[in-house]
């Protein structure tokens, strides 16, 4: 595992922010955290870049401790939610900063950076607009090409096109070199087309921790109509949501796909499809499943 926190609570005075969370990253995977404001994501992203130390438990990176472990911390990029610069620095100056503390720095990509993203790397870093300074950031945490990529909401107050070309490059640096990312949010539709696995945190503990694709396995959509208006026998599926439009059912379903298919078809009717599950709708169920309701978690 390149990310391993083991049983981390965290306390602010009389307040237990963090109850008892475990959670492991695979490295070259890309961790969501979702949670409502003040679920503790913050608290745990800093528990997790060795900036905040945790009042039981152990985080580790790559096996070794990370709280002020300086060897460990050269290989973390952690962009906080208030993203800090030396205010009166360019990025230019910024660059010879990050160059000096990461080995794997890449001045190749810095250049192309910054012709991607067209700022100006000799002007103030506290002139710029928020969201600039948000690229900024990304800029120079992209240009540093770090093992390990720790983000607290980091896509909040960019635009469209500048969104795109930061996730692909970290997804490709995901790929290519087995970077390692977690990502915090609110957002669940935000954080689904990167990520591999999705943790959501409620009152300081973990809620539900689920790969994507097992998700997806696991869920599946039909809609499926009969001759005469005939209803369909469900029986022995296990149904987690039942729609009639017209003479059509549309039914969401737990379980095998082909065995749910054969189901149907053996009742030999005239429409039958499998449908797209979003991620949003898999987890609606889920956490219904779980006794809660999704929009008062997230
Ligand atoms: N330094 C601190 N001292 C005291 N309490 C703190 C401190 N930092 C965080 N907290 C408390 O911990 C709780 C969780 O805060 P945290 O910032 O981790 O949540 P979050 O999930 O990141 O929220 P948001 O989505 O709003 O950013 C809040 O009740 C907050 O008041």
């Amino acid at each position: 595992m390149m990310i391993e926190a083991a049983n981390i609570r965290k306390k602010f005075q009389a307040e237990t922010v963090i109850e008892d969370v475990s959670l492991s990253v695979r490295k070259g995977s890309v961790y969501g955290l979702l949670g409502s404001n003040g679920a503790g994501k913050t608290t745990l992203l800093r528990m997790l870049a060795g900036i905040l130390k945790a009042n039981r438990g152990s985080v580790h990176i790559d096996g070794q401790p990370v709280f002020e472990n300086n060897a460990v911390k050269e290989r973390v990029i952690f962009l906080q939610d208030d993203l800090y610069f030396f205010s009166q620095y360019t990025p230019k100056q910024m660059a010879a900063f990050y160059k000096e503390t990461y080995a794997s720095w890449d001045e190749e990509r810095y250049t192309s950076l910054k012709q991607m993203l067209g700022l100006d790397e000799n002007k103030k870093i506290n002139k710029l607009s928020k969201g600039m300074k948000r690229q900024v950031a990304f800029w120079l945490a992209l240009s540093s090409k770090p093992d390990v990529m720790i983000l607290d909401e980091p896509f909040d107050g960019l635009d469209a096109v500048v969104r795109k070309t930061i996730k692909s490059m970290m997804l490709q640096d995901v790929a290519e070199r087995e970077m390692t990312v977690i990502i915090s949010s609110h957002n669940l539709k935000e954080v689904e087309d990167i990520c591999d696995y999705i943790g959501i945190l409620h009152k300081g503990t973990i809620l539900l921790e689920r790969d994507i694709d097992d998700l997806k396995e696991e869920f599946h959509k039909v809609q499926v109509a009969f001759r005469k208006g005939k209803e369909p026998v469900t029986d022995s599926l296990s149904l987690v949501h039942k729609e009639k439009r017209g003479s059509v059912y549309i039914y969401i379903l737990r379980g095998n796909k082909e065995e749910i298919e054969d189901h149907f078809l053996s009742q030999e009717p005239v429409v039958f499809d499998q449908l797209t599950l979003t991620l949003e709708e898999i987890f609606i169920y889920e956490m219904r499943r779980v006794g809660y309701a999704e929009e008062d978690i997230i």
